[in-house]
């Protein structure tokens, strides 16, 4: 596992090869001495967190660790032929950008829960159907729906031919249970760790260009004119209120 802090480490200096060299004397992560904050994740074996001290980092590891990426650390690795890497963050902690420039470095094939869903959307299954009533309503769609079309995506020639980047998935103890089941097991786990004000700050600075689909920030990405500018939008649900909601229920 390796968690990238509050830093805006976006740089592609993620290093994620498998790692076949650490030894059981790996201890456990100190910032997750309990099942907190992923406690569905760190309660099952495949995702248990260990963490790398710097004084066993393997070389390949190492960028990792620069000064450039004050908050990334390895905490859990395993074996594997094929890269098989899962993510996982709150909204606005860099998941997007991270995902992009893994699948890019790596050549894995990207597989986000979202978009399967929105794919079984569009394609008016029954599935779809009622997937579409709970997100709608911001809510989790029942794993019966989920577990399945992640497992046969991750089962498709192309996944199993050049490893894959889970997005997205699991999100709950139960969740991660089914993967569990279905004998799937990541190499790394990378979770995306931003603290709640940072993510507050992200969210309600964040605006689209409606005409060109790019997402600014008031502050760290501001638009280049004032013609961008007056045209720039903002997400319903991107408030002070709604992001402090949503961060602590993903940091807590
Ligand atoms: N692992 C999952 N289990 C159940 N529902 C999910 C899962 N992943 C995504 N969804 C559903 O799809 C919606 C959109 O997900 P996503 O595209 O990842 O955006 P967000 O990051 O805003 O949740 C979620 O609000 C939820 O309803």
């Amino acid at each position: 596992m390796l968690t990238m802090g509050n830093s805006t480490c976006l740089s592609p200096c993620v290093s994620l090869s498998p790692c076949d060299s650490l030894s059981p004397s790996l201890s456990p992560h100190p910032k997750f001495p309990n099942p907190n904050p992923n406690s569905f994740l760190l309660s099952h074996p495949p995702f248990a967190p260990i963490s790398l001290r710097s004084n066993q980092t393997p070389s390949r590891f190492k960028k990792l660790l620069s000064p450039n990426a004050p908050n990334c650390f390895v905490v859990a690795s395993a074996k594997g032929e094929l890269l098989k890497v899962i993510i996982s963050g709150a909204p606005a902690s860099g998941k997007g950008t991270q995902c992009e420039l893994i699948t890019q470095k790596y050549g894995l094939v990207h597989i986000s829960a979202g978009d399967l869903l929105r794919a079984e959307i569009a394609s008016a299954s029954e599935n779809g159907k009622l997937a579409k009533e709970y997100m709608e309503k911001g809510q989790l769609v029942p794993n019966e729906i989920v577990a399945m079309m992640v497992k046969e995506r991750l089962l498709q020639p192309d996944s199993q031919q050049r490893g894959w980047l889970l997005d997205g998935y699991p999100r709950s103890s139960s969740q991660a249970a089914a993967l569990e089941d279905y004998g799937i097991r990541p190499d790394v786990f990378i979770l995306l760790d931003v603290s709640e004000d940072i993510l507050v700050e992200r969210v309600v600075g964040r605006r689209l260009d409606p005409l060109t689909g790019k997402i600014y920030h008031l502050k760290y990405s501001p638009p280049q004119n004032d013609e961008i500018a007056s045209r720039l939008t903002q997400r319903f649900d991107d408030t002070e209120e709604k992001a402090c909601e949503v961060a602590a229920a993903h940091t807590s």
